[in-house]
């Protein structure tokens, strides 16, 4: 058994039509590939949702602000198609760049305010590239519902943005972050981690875990933030771009702990970038 695999958006659009005629609805799992527990709990999800589910798969050039992590991105589609077979994902997209960005290419999607602080700071034209690229896959699909992770949660809430101004008229839906049973958020990342960096690395969930409980108890915000910083250094991490609580929906700066809102961190392990995010309670909430 094998999953069918299209690489052109004519090819696509011809699959999908025959689902439409028999009144199908679709769901679509953007992904660049290297697929593990936290793609399959996406592609399980979608499952559930519609009656067929595309998963594509596209390392997009566009979103990669630096040419070492593009080449050094895992390329691993024969291993990733054989993962969905079981699953009973329908149908496997793997366009390349040409086809995705042909001759002449000129359009960039831009979200402003979420896309520009963050991930945004650190990767410039990183969000430009999601946008535009997810915009493409939306549009080249036509899906009903598409799912996305929160373990990249400012992507998730760009993604959101986008679709309402844009009219876009796919429904998207947000997947927990998967998780290794010591905490660490997986990532096609992690494979880059040495051993003794990967024995380091789940310090990262339990400060954001320990720092959310904290602050939802009434620490004192910019100490307590401060605290976290150091604790994600002192456990080995060479740097923190940034660890801060931001309003749930809309990534904007908080005071104090007055409404839902994200704990974010991104932290470079030695030369591996690792990103994650809790949810924290408001002050005096019970949970
Ligand atoms: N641990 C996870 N749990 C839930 N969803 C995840 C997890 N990791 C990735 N995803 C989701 O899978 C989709 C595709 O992500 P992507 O292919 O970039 O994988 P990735 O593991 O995040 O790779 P990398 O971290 O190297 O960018 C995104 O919606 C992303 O949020
Ligand atoms: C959504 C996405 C597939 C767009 O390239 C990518 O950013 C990712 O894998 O999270
Ligand atoms: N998972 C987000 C895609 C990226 O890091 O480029």
């Amino acid at each position: 058994m094998s999953v069918p695999i299209v690489r052109t958006v004519a090819e696509l659009r011809t699959v999908v039509a025959g689902w439409r005629r028999s009144g199908a609805s679709v769901a679509v799992v953007p992904t660049m590939g290297a697929l593990h527990e936290g793609h399959l709990s996406l592609v399980r999800a979608a499952l559930q949702q519609a009656d067929q589910v595309i998963v594509t798969l596209f390392v997009n050039p566009k979103q990669f602000n630096s040419a070492a992590d593009l080449t050094a991105y895992p390329r691993t589609e024969n291993q990733d198609a054989a993962k969905l077979v079981p699953l009973g994902a329908h149908l496997l997209y793997v366009p390349d760049a040409e086809e995705m960005y042909p001759a002449g290419f000129a359009t960039t999607v831009s979200v402003a305010a979420i896309g520009e602080s963050l991930c945004g700071a650190f990767r410039p034209g990183h969000f430009d590239g999601v946008a535009t690229v997810v915009a493409k896959l939306f549009l080249q699909t036509g899906a009903d519902f598409a799912f996305f992770g929160e373990k990249d949660f400012q992507q998730l809430q760009l993604v959101r943005r986008m679709v309402k101004d844009l009219d876009i008229p796919t429904t998207v839906v947000a997947c927990p972050t998967v998780r290794e049973v010591d905490g660490l958020a997986l990532s096609s990342r992690n494979v880059r981690l040495s051993p003794a960096e990967r024995a380091i690395a789940p310090k990262l969930a339990s400060v954001l875990v320990e720092t959310a409980e904290r602050l939802a108890r009434g620490g004192p915000l910019l100490a307590t933030l401060a605290e976290a910083r150091a604790a994600t250094l002192a456990a080995g991490y060479r740097e923190v771009e940034y660890l801060e609580l931001r309003g749930e929906a809309d990534l904007q700066p908080m005071t104090s702990v007055d409404r839902p809102a994200r704990l974010l961190v991104a932290a470079w392990l030695g030369d591996t970038r690792l990103i994650d995010n809790v949810t924290t309670s408001p002050i005096g909430s019970t949970n």
